[in-house]
């Protein structure tokens, strides 16, 4: 039986989805027949999904397939583009983030995003991590020190950026850029991490290093991984999505989606046979 079909969610009094009550796992993301066009591209159809608190969700799939464009939905950045149509809900902790009255700045607030190229700021490593906390008001240079140290370790990059913290962030090496990338996230503090394919421009080294760290975070955060590298979602998430054309053919355990898959189409792209 497919995980989608063995999750039994339990209801918070506004009717927002917030346990699994097989497991009691809480859930952070319920996406409920969520339908996404883009004018008339229906590029996602009918997604069912439940994200877990505190473990590595990872969404594989061929190019095309709706990846980006689903963990979009989730910070809402994908309302960015205006032919976009959506039907169906999805809730965070319980809320409903389609609701007009759920402000983008809050969701922004507890769900911070890294992208596939590294894109610190031209500015320096200092100023990149202290962006979030200064607009979010904190002056007082004392707490910005420790927001700014204690996000670099977590991004375990403290050590090789600790004396030249007011260096700009360009002379860094792409993989330390995206650790930085990384650390400017949890500046804000969040409660979810999104990745868009994180790793995609990395040497493999950097790759293991980032691969590394997302096994610390999610110690603490939730993290929503897209990737091409299937190797890596076996190896880095608890959970895994395949999705195909707009559609999840496939959703469970990563150990089950890699070793007994319920559907041939997960089975033909996982062993390469297309994709
Ligand atoms: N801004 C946009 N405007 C119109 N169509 C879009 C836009 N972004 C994506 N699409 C279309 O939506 C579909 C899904 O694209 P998406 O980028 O989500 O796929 P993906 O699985 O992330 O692909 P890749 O692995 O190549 O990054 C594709 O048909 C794509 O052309």
């Amino acid at each position: 039986m497919a995980l989608s079909q063995k999750v039994n969610i339990a209801y918070n009094e506004k009717g927002g989805p917030l346990l699994d009550v097989n497991t009691d796992k809480k859930i952070v993301y319920n996406t409920k027949d969520l339908n996404l066009w883009y004018g008339k591209d229906h590029a996602l159809k009918n997604i069912n999904l439940a994200v877990y608190e505190r473990e590595v969700t990872a969404i594989i799939g061929p190019s095309g397939c709706g990846k980006s464009t689903y963990i979009k939905t989730l910070n809402r950045m994908v309302q960015l583009v205006p032919t976009v149509r959506i039907s169906g809900d999805i809730s965070y902790r319980g809320k409903s983030i389609l609701d007009k009255s759920y402000k983008v700045e809050d969701l922004r607030t507890r769900v911070g995003m890294v992208f596939q190229k590294p894109n610190p700021f031209p500015k320096s490593i200092y100023d990149n991590v202290a962006y979030g906390p200064r607009i979010h008001g904190i002056k007082n240079r004392k707490i910005l020190d420790q927001i700014v140290e204690k996000s670099l370790r977590g991004a375990a990059i403290w050590d090789e950026v600790k004396d030249r913290l007011n260096e700009n962030a360009y002379g860094l090496s792409g993989g330390q850029q995206q650790r930085l990338c990384i650390a400017r996230c949890l500046a804000i503090e969040p409660d979810v991490i999104l990745m868009d394919e994180p790793t995609s421009a990395l040497d493999p080294k950097s790759t293991l290093k980032v691969e590394e760290l997302i096994h610390e975070l999610k110690k603490e955060y939730s993290i929503i991984i897209v990737t091409h590298n299937m190797q890596q979602a076996a190896r880095i998430s608890d959970k895994t999505a395949f999705f195909l054309n707009g559609e999840v053919v496939e959703y469970d355990e990563t150990d089950v989606i890699f070793s007994n898959p319920s559907d041939k189409r997960t089975e033909d792209y996982i062993t390469g046979r297309f994709g």
